[in-house]
């Protein structure tokens, strides 16, 4: 089949290399000049584990091609993704100007029927919109779905190769037809394509999210207050995870939830349901609990240095939203260390990815080559993301390099005993009293 990919971000990126593996030939279109160029010569602008491979494969093989040109990429097109961004407006509702924008210039140049998706996150009622913005301009049959994309960024290629289930929004039984073909080699495995209607799958992303947001707040609640009562959460986790009905994953209580998606998309939720005269009490409510749970460590911080942090310097382990991705967006380092700043301390950071991306946004601080280089002559260490090689470190060497052995961990990366042996004076999240003088 000819496919083509509107927006090569995260999104689109994984979506026009996994069909080009399966045989496709798909041109992925992008208005950023600079990012289409780094793709044609070969240069992947994201860090996803495993795309690399697949990239170069289908390049080579020319299954993969690149264009700023919308009319020259979609030229033959049976299928167009729009995989464009939809990022919170003012009010908190998702910004459908990248994808109406592009829907008007669709429809004079389309020449044939095509099955228009809406790949991005967007809210009820979208594919309505872009249906009647192309149905202004053009001159030949089409169809515009709904296909919600759940891959995780870090395993991306994996998420999108064996997915847990297609979601497809469509009444036209020939657009139902084309996706069928389309996804048959991703769906082998038995797991399903799920049709239902556009509005239906439009807030089926929404649901998904805000409910995986709902379940990790909620156990963020839980650790806040095992601290209160003296119970450990990773106990916890592991008594409840075990029942089915629960189920193990996505109940690791930490820092709170970042990434380009959780945050958007529960604030986009919460938007949709004002709009409509909704009261969606357990949205704002993990809205508001996430918002204090990225601060939480800050307090502690300062109390454990008598509430002054001048001339102290705190080393900080991770940056990104979460291991294997460079991905910065509405990470919980972020404004910890801003925090930092704010009291007047100094900041050394180590990540093993995102650092270039942090360094065009905060100024000031010292980015190092290595995770000890960060420790070396800091008071204290902070850790925001769960990256592999933070979880064995060298204790020993940490000690040494540490002016006070001290460490605020945000992921909850090593045990209380561990710490204790180690002779660390260690906080983490819900797993013992916070109160800085209790434990000193
Ligand atoms: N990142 C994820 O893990 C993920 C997962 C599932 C769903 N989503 C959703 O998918 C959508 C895209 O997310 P993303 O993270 O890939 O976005 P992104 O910001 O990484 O990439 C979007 C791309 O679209 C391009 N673009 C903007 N306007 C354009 C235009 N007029 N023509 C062509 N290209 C244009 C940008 O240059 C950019 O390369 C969002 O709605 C997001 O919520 C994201
Ligand atoms: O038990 C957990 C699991 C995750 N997180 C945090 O939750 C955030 C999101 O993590 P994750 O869901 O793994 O990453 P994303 O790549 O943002 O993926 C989410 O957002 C995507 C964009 O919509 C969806 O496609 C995915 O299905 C959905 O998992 C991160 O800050 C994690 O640290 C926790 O705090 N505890």
């Amino acid at each position: 089949m000819k496919l083509a990919v509107v927006g090569t971000g995260y999104v689109g990126l994984v979506t026009g290399t996994c069909f080009a593996e399966t045989g496709n030939q798909v041109t992925c279109v992008d208005i950023d000049i600079n990012k289409v160029e780094r793709l044609r010569n070969g240069e992947i602008p994201i860090y996803e584990p495993g795309l690399d491979v697949l990239f170069d494969r289908n390049v080579a093989e020319g299954r993969l091609t690149f264009t700023t040109n919308l009319q020259e990429g979609i030229k033959d097109a049976e299928v167009i993704f729009l995989a464009l961004p939809t990022p919170p407006g003012e009010d908190g509702s998702a910004d459908l100007k990248y994808i109406l924008g592009v829907a008007n210039d669709l429809g004079p140049i389309l020449e044939s029927y095509a099955v228009i998706i809406d790949k991005s996150t967007v809210p009820v009622g979208t594919a309505e919109k872009v249906h009647a913005a192309i149905a202004k301009n053009a001159k030949v049959d089409f169809d515009v779905i709904s296909n919600p994309e759940f891959l995780r960024e870090g395993v991306a290629v994996e998420d999108f190769m064996k997915p847990d289930r297609v979601v497809i929004g469509t009444t036209s039984e020939k657009a139902q037809k084309v996706m069928e073909k389309l996804y048959a080699p991703l769906v082998r495995q038995g797991n399903p394509i799920i049709f239902m209607d556009e509005r239906s799958a439009e807030m089926t992303k929404y649901a998904a999210n805000s409910f995986l947001a709902l379940k990790i707040t909620f156990m963020n609640e839980i650790a806040n207050l095992c601290e209160k009562v003296g119970a450990n959460v990773d106990d916890i986790r592991r008594g409840i995870g075990t029942d089915s009905r629960i189920g193990k994953r996505f109940l690791f209580a930490g820092i709170g939830y970042g990434g380009s998606c959780f945050p958007k998309d529960v604030q986009a939720l919460a938007k949709t349901s004002e709009d409509y005269g909704y009261d969606f009490r357990t949205l704002k409510s993990v809205m508001a609990v996430n918002d204090d749970q990225k601060k939480k460590l800050i307090p502690v911080v300062k109390e454990y240095f008598d509430g002054d942090l001048k001339d102290k310097t705190i080393a900080v382990w991770g940056l990104a939203f979460k291991p294997y991705t460079d991905d910065i967006r509405e990470a919980p380092a972020l404004e910890n260390i801003k925090a930092l700043l704010d009291a007047g301390a100094k900041v050394t950071v180590y990540d093993p990815e995102a650092m270039d991306n942090v360094k065009r946004l905060i100024p000031g601080i010292t980015y190092c080559h290595t995770a000890y280089a960060a420790l070396d002559d800091a008071d204290a260490l902070m850790i925001f993301t769960e990256w592999p090689q933070f979880r064995t470190p060298d204790f020993e060497k940490m000690g040494k390099l540490l002016k006070e052995k001290v460490i605020f961990d945000g992921r909850n990366l090593y045990e209380l005993d561990q710490m204790r042996d180690n002779g660390f004076t260690y906080y983490s999240i819900g797993r013992e009293a916070l109160n800085v003088k209790e434990l000193v």
